[in-house]
């Protein structure tokens, strides 16, 4: 019995290769061994694949000396063989195709037919130079040349395709370069990467005085070159100079306005939060960069928080007429890695992980409902907020400050389902990174400063751990990090603006920022989704009960409420009684301000001559300070207050005849389905007190509230990393609602969204269904 030997075996491959082995098969017997031997044979074919290669060689060659020429050719499978001795002839590329498209026209040994590539058109010079690279670099770059952009080809994509013939290969690399280039225009649909942008800030005065040169340059509103200037004692290097570049999807001169800033990063992820989406913007940067100027601002200049609540509102007004919105504001600060509440001073709060991932417990949320309100909010948190004046800069924050705003938008879509959706925007100012020197040594600033270089540290760790897509991120190294984690990771549109100064003195400082705003570009996270909840309309009879008992718990509501608006008007008028009698009046403010979460009234902090509680939102009541003002500003919030309750119990009677009138209505739709219910059942339906859920009745009607789920869910207490997930905070624990406009009811009403008449509307479209 033949043995074929190794030898044999490749002395066997030699010969068929000299001519194709299949033109020698003649019986069906032989035909089977030769294939079976072919696919045996792990070098099958790979000559011709090596003759085919070379071709493509000569081919590039000649293209490069013809210098890109316009220069066709096709052949046929019998001019193969002198294609050998005159390479020039195998083909061509030609740059004046239509478009600026690089058409290249190829002839393969094995095919009878001229195959012709298209490729993309060169959309910058440097692409180009990179194909005439490749045409010149030979064989192996070859197959880069047929992948343009040759850095997108993977490599295992291609030795997978050379093995499969070299013709099929470049076609189906082609396709797939193709395929590569448009998902990469599309942008892959379940991720989205963080927006990086810089802004430079104008040189300070003092830093003017000491005579520091400006070391950044920002080019087309898009590039940052950084240029460091040689030590003037240092001889050796008093001429080099060396220079980095950067590029971002903005970069913002020190001249930009901060309408301009908050409008290119900040507005998008404004309108995607009232999609039911989350958002997160960071300031990020050295000491003295200007972080709280860009997420502040002055009172002239608003920065980006404050924009962007205005922008909200706006827009919720807007929209109010197609739906219900409700806007809750919490506001925290991580000083020397703990946790405070800025609205709501007391003892610092523990982070805790649940479902819903990190929960900052007991954290206030205050409901606000106008701009006027969450400026008021945040003069308070800023005036609760820790700054210090430091050596590199008089107003530095010295703690990371995080304020969010969650937003519930309650609309119905054409099939009358009702459409409940939340988001919520994270905007934070980061405390500055710091060299010891720079602040003060030894002290607490310096303990402070170490605290803060930490969390950034820990910052910094994760952006690499995401960045190189490792499994584990070390998101508990520190409390902001923890507290960051569903920006950088999670399910969010986020912006990262990086600020720096132009001072080469700040050099190294500006490099660092830099260094880590690039490499924060770099991060993906996942794409943020709506968070969605559709509750459809209710159909059957048990689900009508359950209506009429959810708008009977509405006009509970709506009496608490009113209630509470006398409770506040009464407070009022003598608020402004007794500061028309007494010299010192207090401040409206202080009516505003609600009370602690402990119950125990805040110590008010001694007034720091600081940037944000000087020149930042520094409320002019205060300022002002004359009894006066004071009482007119009473004055006018009286009959501000003595207004809203007129509409309100104007409102608020108009509604209860509708719903008496509904009820009625539904008394007489009631009747009809006695065979069901049975006439007992019935009538326990046309009595209001029947439908009290509490009573109850020897022939059960039971509630239907566990076969109906409320469209609003129960409220509970809701904490900080609720809103970091993405939470409605309808349903999240640990909230404490404090804004005086709800809290008296909130407690007894689970509804967030208390504006009146919702259910009603939604019985009243369910009946004319009907
Ligand atoms: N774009 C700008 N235009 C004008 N002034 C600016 C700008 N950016 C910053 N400044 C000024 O620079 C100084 C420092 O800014 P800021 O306090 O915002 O820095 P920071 O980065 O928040 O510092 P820290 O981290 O220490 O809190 C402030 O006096 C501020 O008014």
């Amino acid at each position: 019995m033949p043995v074929s030997t190794r030898s044999q075996a490749s002395g066997q491959k030699q010969d068929d290769s000299a001519l194709h082995p299949r033109s020698r098969i003649k019986t069906h017997q032989e035909k089977a061994e030769v294939t079976n031997f072919l696919t045996r044979n792990p070098h099958y074919g790979l000559k011709e694949k090596m003759r085919e290669l070379t071709l493509l060689y000569e081919q590039q060659k000649q293209a490069r000396n013809s210098n890109f020429s316009s220069y066709c050719s096709s052949r046929t499978e019998d001019q193969l063989p002198r294609l050998k001795d005159n390479p020039k002839d195998s083909g061509s590329i030609d740059m004046s195709a239509g478009g600026g498209q690089v058409i290249r026209r190829n002839t393969m040994t094995h095919l009878t037919a001229t195959r012709t590539f298209v490729f993309p058109k060169p959309r910058v010079q440097h692409k180009f130079d990179d194909l005439k690279e490749n045409l010149e670099a030979g064989q192996e770059k070859a197959i880069g040349l047929f992948c343009y952009p040759p850095q997108k080809a993977d490599p295992a994509t291609v030795a997978r395709r050379l093995s499969t013939g070299v013709g099929r290969a470049l076609t189906e690399n082609l396709q797939e370069t193709e395929k590569l280039e448009a998902a990469d225009e599309r942008s892959v649909p379940d991720e989205s990467r963080i927006l990086v942008f810089v802004r430079l800030r104008p040189m300070g005065k003092k830093e003017k005085e000491v005579g520091s040169r400006c070391c950044v340059r920002i080019v087309n509103r898009k590039d940052v070159y950084l240029t460091e200037f040689a030590n003037e004692n240092d001889y050796l290097r008093l001429k080099r100079l060396r220079g980095r570049h950067f590029t971002f999807d903005a970069s913002f001169s020190d001249t930009t306005t901060q309408q301009e800033v908050y409008s290119t990063t900040t507005a998008d992820l404004v309108e995607s939060v009232l999609q039911g989406k989350n958002g997160s913007v960071f300031c990020y940067g050295a000491t003295g960069a200007g972080k709280t100027y860009t997420m502040l601002g002055t009172v002239g200049n608003p920065g980006v928080m404050v924009l962007a609540i205005k922008d909200l509102f706006t827009k919720v007004r807007q929209r109010s007429c197609d739906g219900n919105h409700a806007v809750h504001l919490s506001y925290l600060e991580v000083y020397n890695e703990t946790v405070k509440d800025l609205l709501s001073p007391g003892r610092p709060l523990v982070l805790r992980e649940d479902k819903q991932g990190m929960v900052a417990a007991g954290l206030t949320q205050y409901r606000a409902y106008s701009t006027d309100e969450v400026m008021a909010l945040l003069l308070q948190g800023n005036q609760n907020r820790t700054t210090e004046p430091t050596r590199a800069n008089e107003t530095s924050s010295r703690s990371h400050a995080i304020l969010q705003v969650v937003v519930e938008y309650r609309v119905r879509d054409s099939a009358m389902n009702v459409i409940n959706r939340v988001g919520k925007l994270s905007l934070i100012d980061l405390a500055g990174s710091e060299r010891a020197l720079a602040t003060d040594q030894r002290t607490l600033r310096s303990i402070e400063g170490a605290n803060i270089n930490r969390s950034l540290l820990a910052l910094s760790s994760c952006i690499n751990a995401l960045v190189e897509a490792k499994k584990h991120i070390p998101y508990r190294n520190s409390k902001l990090t923890q507290l960051l984690k569903d920006s950088l990771g999670g399910s969010c549109n986020t912006v990262m603006i990086a600020n720096i100064s132009p001072s080469n003195l700040l050099f190294s400082e500006t490099q660092n920022t830099l260094h880590w705003a690039d490499r924060a570009k770099q991060i993906r996270t996942k794409a943020s989704n709506a968070n969605e909840q559709i509750t459809q309309v209710p159909e059957g009879h048990a689900d009508q009960v359950k209506l009429l008992l959810e708008l009977q718990k509405e006009n509970r509501e709506l009496r608490a409420q009113l209630a509470q608006q006398q409770q506040k008007l009464v407070t009022l008028q003598a608020q402004y009684l007794a500061a028309q009698s007494s010299p010192t009046p207090s401040s409206v403010t202080s009516l505003l301000t609600p009370p602690t979460t402990t119950g125990v009234p805040s110590k008010k902090r001694k007034a720091r001559p600081s940037f944000l509680s000087g020149t930042c939102f520094t409320p002019e009541l205060k300022r002002k300070g004359t009894q006066e003002a004071t009482a007119k500003e009473l004055l006018q919030t009286v009959n501000a207050l003595e207004g809203e309750i007129e509409k309100m119990k104007r409102d608020h009677s108009l509604r209860l005849k509708q719903k008496d009138d509904y009820i009625k209505e539904l008394i007489k739709k009631g009747e009809k389905p006695q065979t069901k219910f049975g006439t007992e059942g019935a009538r326990r339906m046309i009595t209001r007190s029947s439908l009290r859920p509490k009573q109850p009745s020897p022939v059960e009607l039971k509630s239907p509230s566990h076969l109906f789920r409320s469209p609003v869910p129960t409220a509970k207490k809701r904490s900080f990393g609720d809103i970091t997930t993405g939470n409605s905070p309808s349903i999240i624990s640990g909230r404490k609602m404090r804004s005086h406009a709800v809290s008296v009811y909130a407690a007894a009403a689970p509804s967030m969204l208390l504006q009146p008449g919702f259910a009603r509307r939604k019985a009243c479209s369910f009946l004319s269904a009907d």
